[in-house]
């Protein structure tokens, strides 16, 4: 066995500990980043880029539909390849991971390919090598497709979100098990190219954790599409003969070309050596303070920690580990105005509490709305325009504590609501200032009078 001193150790290289990899070694320090797969993380091959290449591609599809009512016209003959060889080429360069094993050399990291193992304090082991970070090591291992304990399902050959991005044949007919963020973006975009879709949901609506209205619009939209969605049902089993997949819930059978289990996530720690640094792989998390450190000369960054599994949270955390390491101070670690946004047609987004959240925190809840469809704006826009801004207010304080932003822009327009929820802008302040006209964010003033 060989051992290496170094300074700092980042295992698992997704996004938040790819670039505290590399801010690190920019500032000088020795910095070992260990991966056993590619570098980078889910994000930029099996998660947001692909799928999001995929989406713009649906809603060039979903828009030109739309001349029709509005401008005369069109006829779309949809191309999956084009979209698989974009996502080949351009997305992931054939699932090769040379651009961020390149910016991360040049910033003077090494790569160590391999899967790591916290052997102690500061300690990873890769195969025979032994990494010592004399300031620590920073934990990045993120997630897996969960594997749901549905009768058949493992043995059939389903897809997650890690085949998904890689079909280069569109199926007649898909099965998505789950109507989460995955669910229903890849629902979408698969429905506008002309698979015919259905989406099976364990809960009574299309992505549970955001406001009920935003869940509710969407499965409307997805209704008037075409895109059949059960919510509510219980999968029984699923079987899988002559290239067709049938899926056996509690309302009876379906049959499709292909499946996708899009169910949600698993914690990727086991087999990382948890219990060696006193901490529980079995745990719902890996808890942290403020500052992302998660245990002597250990932090922890991305979808383990629990604060919300998207990139730019992995990012932000990797950021707050920076400051830290190198004692730079700044603001610590803040979940107040988390935002996220599900990239449909109209986009879903949220930041911050949603109304229940808010009340089961026993504040003064007040809640202001505004329907997209009839502003000014979403008449004149007409084909597509459904959306909502729905804000969550804290009463006593005068502040908004959630928003929901729906609609085509829903996700540019929630930036305006995340900068009030994160800054605390007294509700006076943004019922008084200039809501160009006529924008999709003008439904804001709406809503927000309601709360004065
Ligand atoms: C289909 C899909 C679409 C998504 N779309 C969005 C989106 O639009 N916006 C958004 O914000 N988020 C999106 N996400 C979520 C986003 O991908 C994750 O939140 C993001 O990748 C952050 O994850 P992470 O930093 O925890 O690490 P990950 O990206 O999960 O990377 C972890 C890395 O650790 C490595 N690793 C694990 N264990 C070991 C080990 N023992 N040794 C060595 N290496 C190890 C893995 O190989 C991997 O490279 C999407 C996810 C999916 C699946
Ligand atoms: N735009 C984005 O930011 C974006 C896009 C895609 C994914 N992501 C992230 O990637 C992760 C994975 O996404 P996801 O959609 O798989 O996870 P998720 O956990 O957000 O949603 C999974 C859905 O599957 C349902 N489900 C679970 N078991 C089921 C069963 N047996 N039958 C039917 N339905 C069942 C759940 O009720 C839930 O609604 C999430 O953390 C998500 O936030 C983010």
């Amino acid at each position: 066995m060989t051992t290496y001193d170094v300074d700092v150790v980042v295992l698992g290289l997704g996004p938040g500990g790819e670039y505290a990899a590399q801010k690190l070694a920019e500032a000088g320090l020795d910095v070992v980043g260990v991966d056993r797969d590619l570098v980078g993380g889910e994000c930029p091959f099996y998660g947001c880029i692909p799928s999001k290449m995929m989406i713009r591609a649906a809603d060039a599809l979903g828009e030109a539909r739309r001349v029709d009512q509005l401008a005369g016209h069109a006829q779309v003959e949809p191309d999956w390849g084009a979209v698989a060889k974009r996502i080949d080429k351009q997305a992931t360069n054939h699932w090769r991971d040379d651009s961020h094993v390149e910016r991360l050399e040049a910033a003077g990291v090494r790569i160590v390919r391999g899967q790591g193992e916290l052997v102690g304090t500061g300690r990873v082991r890769v195969d025979e090598d032994e990494y010592v970070g004399a300031r620590g090591v920073v934990l990045n291992v993120g997630t897996s497709p969960a594997q749901l304990p549905i009768d058949g399902l493992a043995s059939t050959p389903h897809l997650t979100n890690r085949e998904v991005v890689k079909l280069t044949e569109l199926p007649g007919s898909m099965v998505i098990i789950g109507g989460g963020p995955i669910g229903c973006e890849l629902a979408q975009a698969f429905h506008r190219f002309g698979t015919d879709v259905t989406v099976l949901e364990l809960a009574d609506r299309l992505l549970p954790p955001e406001e009920p209205e935003s869940g509710e619009l969407l499965a409307r939209v997805f209704a008037e599409e075409g895109i059949r969605v059960e919510t509510g049902t219980t999968i029984e089993r699923v079987d899988h003969a002559n290239d067709r997949f049938r899926v056996t819930t509690d309302r009876g059978e379906i049959e499709a070309d292909q499946l996708l289990v899009a169910a949600g996530r698993t914690l990727n720690l086991h087999g990382i050596g948890l219990e060696n640094v006193g901490l529980d792989p079995d745990a719902r998390s890996v808890d942290t303070d403020e500052w992302m450190r998660a245990g002597e000369r250990l932090w922890a960054v991305g979808d383990i920690t629990g604060h919300g599994p998207f990139t730019h949270v992995s990012m932000y955390q990797g950021d707050v580990v920076v400051r830290d390491v190198l004692a730079q101070g700044g603001p610590p670690a803040d979940y107040r105005a988390v935002s996220r946004v599900t990239f449909t047609d109209p986009e879903v987004g949220s930041v911050g509490m949603s109304e229940k959240a808010a009340r089961d925190a026993g504040l003064d809840v007040r809640v202001g709305r505004a329907d997209l469809a009839e502003s000014s704006r979403g008449w004149i826009h007409q084909q597509g325009a459904e959306g909502l801004v729905k804000l969550v207010a804290d009463a006593d304080r005068g502040v908004l504590v959630g928003a929901a932003s729906v609609g085509p822009s829903g996700g540019e327009v929630l930036g305006l609501l995340a900068l009030a929820v994160h800054a605390e802008v007294p509700l006076e302040r943004i019922a008084s200032m200039h809501f160009a006209y006529p924008t999709f964010h003008r439904a804001i003033e709406v809503a927000v009078k309601q709360l004065l």
